[in-house]
């Protein structure tokens, strides 16, 4: 554990990748094949649930320091991080012990789940009680569901590629899929050459896109490019291999019992690898339902005859990865796009349609067709470069996502609470509201309609946090009203009805993109704003 600690300490400590890089590369070189299995869980994302609240913690913490529980939340509000405030309130520990990670998590972290209040309380003390402050502020960020660590997938792949003396490839796809931390794992995810247990239904990584910031004619020419709507789902994965279909997310979950239409239609597919989106398709008017329709499914696993025809999902296929055993990948954008066109029009499914290529010959042309997107229900464009390979990851220069400008809104700064982690202690959660009426009606409220988070500087986070100190009109335990008089310029990708919300809306991926001081809070949008973008004809 004391290693892990350190591990995590250390790319914590630094931006640098080559720095992040060598530390972990130090991890794996030492650490055991038991503790290296379950230090690559946690470091690609993958954490145990939560299984104790941070309120319980804090309050063990609060008890075995015997400080009152005004001075433990005291010191909450100061750190604004439940894990680390429990950690440094802790007496020091009566005997460090050097217990491998693997037992830690194995016999200490997943056996709270089978205990009860009184025995999790026990046994969260007795670890306590054998840790450093550093391994106790990991140990209690695993436990409560809250454990990140700032690497990246790409990174980690080649810390390990970089062990084992593997290609990054190699190491990105033993990663994929479902798999469990055990020391055979670690021990072929690094083998020069063994093949990982059961493959079947393994997917490969992803290709990632970059954001066009520049303008599209910096790519030359357009014929070089395949154009296609990038549409508004879920980005997944379908294998069909010896009789058998799996899907995957991109998240890396395997969601086969999820979609049954879409599983049942695979059947019809000859032996190969499909990337896509997932969908839920309107099939009147030939066109995606909003992402909110496919929300109703992504949690669902209980799929009933109900849901199928009331959101009826569809994989629309964009590129080949695998055909007839063989991967693909390093082939041409054209000569897979090609093959796949013959494959889905032999699968002759209406679940499984082909990702349309747009057809223009100039950027200017395209430009123009770019504009339809919104009535079209997809966020922009897609760039491919015709001769590509299918990469891994994330990489500059083959796939461009080529998006609409977002939505973007005045609205006022009505409610606000502390953040945590880094901005602990400032009021960095801001709630904003609408007017719901025009500016000549003197009985207008201000409706609260989003929150939103980034896009300030830290210096106008300080001032908006001086603001709100000296501003508070009322509290509701952490939350403060204030005085509205803060105007934000806030941007949003997509609207859907709500009856969730009191403004009747609900906006997708809201972010702070400017504070608009040039405007007083009668200049602020309307709910009436929402009218224009026709939000009674989503479904959701
Ligand atoms: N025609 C398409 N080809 C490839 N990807 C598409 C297409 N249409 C929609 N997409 C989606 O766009 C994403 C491409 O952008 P990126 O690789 O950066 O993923 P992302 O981080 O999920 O992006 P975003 O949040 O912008 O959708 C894919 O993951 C996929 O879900």
């Amino acid at each position: 554990m004391n290693r892990f600690a350190n591990l995590y300490f250390a790319l914590d400590a630094t931006t640098r990748t080559n720095d992040k890089i060598a530390a972990m590369r130090a991890y794996f070189d030492d650490a055991p094949p038991a503790d290296a299995a379950w230090a690559v869980y946690f470091l690609s994302g993958r954490r145990p649930k939560r299984l104790l609240s941070a309120a319980l913690l804090r309050r063990w913490a609060a008890e075995s320091a015997a400080i009152p529980d005004w001075l433990q939340e005291e010191a909450y509000h100061a750190v604004g991080d439940s894990a680390e405030a429990a950690a440094l309130l802790l007496p020091a520990a009566d005997q460090l012990s050097d217990r491998p990670l693997h037992q830690w998590v194995e016999n200490v972290i997943f056996q709270l789940r089978e205990k009860d209040e009184a025995d999790q309380r026990a046994a969260v003390l007795a670890a306590w009680a054998e840790l450093d402050d550093p391994q106790r502020y990991v140990f209690n960020k695993l436990i409560t569901g809250g454990f990140r660590v700032g690497v990246s997938q790409r990174l980690l792949v080649r810390a390990l590629a970089e062990a084992a003396a593997l290609p990054d490839a190699t190491i990105a796809q033993r990663l994929m899929g479902t798999w469990e931390a055990t020391p055979d794992f670690y021990a072929a995810l690094v083998h020069p050459d063994e093949e990982l247990g059961d493959t079947i239904g393994r997917p490969y990584p992803f290709f990632l896109a970059y954001a066009l910031e520049a303008d599209p004619a910096t790519l030359g020419d357009p014929a070089e490019w395949q154009v296609e709507w990038k549409w508004d789902g879920i980005r997944a994965q379908l294998i069909r291999r010896q009789g058998q279909t799996f899907l995957w997310s991109r998240g890396e979950e395997l969601v086969t019992d999820r979609y049954p239409e879409v599983i049942e239609a695979a059947a019809a597919l000859a032996d190969c690898v499909l990337d896509g989106e997932l969908l839920v398709w309107d099939f009147a008017a030939d066109r995606p339902q909003p992402f909110a329709a496919l929300q109703q499914r992504i949690g669902r696993k209980n799929v009933t005859a109900r849901t199928l025809a009331d959101t009826p999902v569809v994989l629309l296929a964009y590129d080949l990865l695998e055909w007839a055993g063989e991967d693909w990948r390093e082939r041409p954008l054209t000569e897979r796009r090609a093959r796949l066109a013959e494959i889905i029009a032999a699968a002759g499914s209406q679940r499984l349609p082909i990702s349309t290529v747009v057809e223009a010959a100039t950027w200017d042309d395209l430009i123009r067709l770019r504009e339809e997107s919104r009535a079209r229900g997809v966020e922009g464009f897609m760039l491919k470069r015709r001769s590509s390979p299918y990469r891994v990851g994330r990489r500059r220069g083959d796939w461009w996502k080529w998006k609409v400008d977002p939505y973007s809104i005045d609205a006022v700064l009505i409610y606000a609470q502390r953040g945590s982690g880094r901005r602990a202690g400032l009021y960095t959660d801001y709630t904003f509201a609408l007017w719901n009426g025009p500016p000549d009606d003197p009985g207008r409220e201000l409706v609260p309609f989003t929150k939103a988070y980034g896009g300030l500087t830290d210096a106008e986070i300080r001032e908006v946090d001086r603001f709100i100190t000296s501003h508070t009109t009322d509290r509701f335990g952490p939350v403060r009203s204030v005085t509205p008089e803060l105007v934000m310029e806030i941007a949003f990708e997509a609207i859907q009805a709500s009856n969730r919300h009191k403004s009747g809306v609900a906006v997708r991926f809201p972010r702070i993109l400017r504070w608009r001081r040039d405007k007083a809070i009668g200049e602020a949008d309307t709910l009436e704003i929402f009218k224009r973008h026709d939000i009674a004809a989503l479904k959701v």
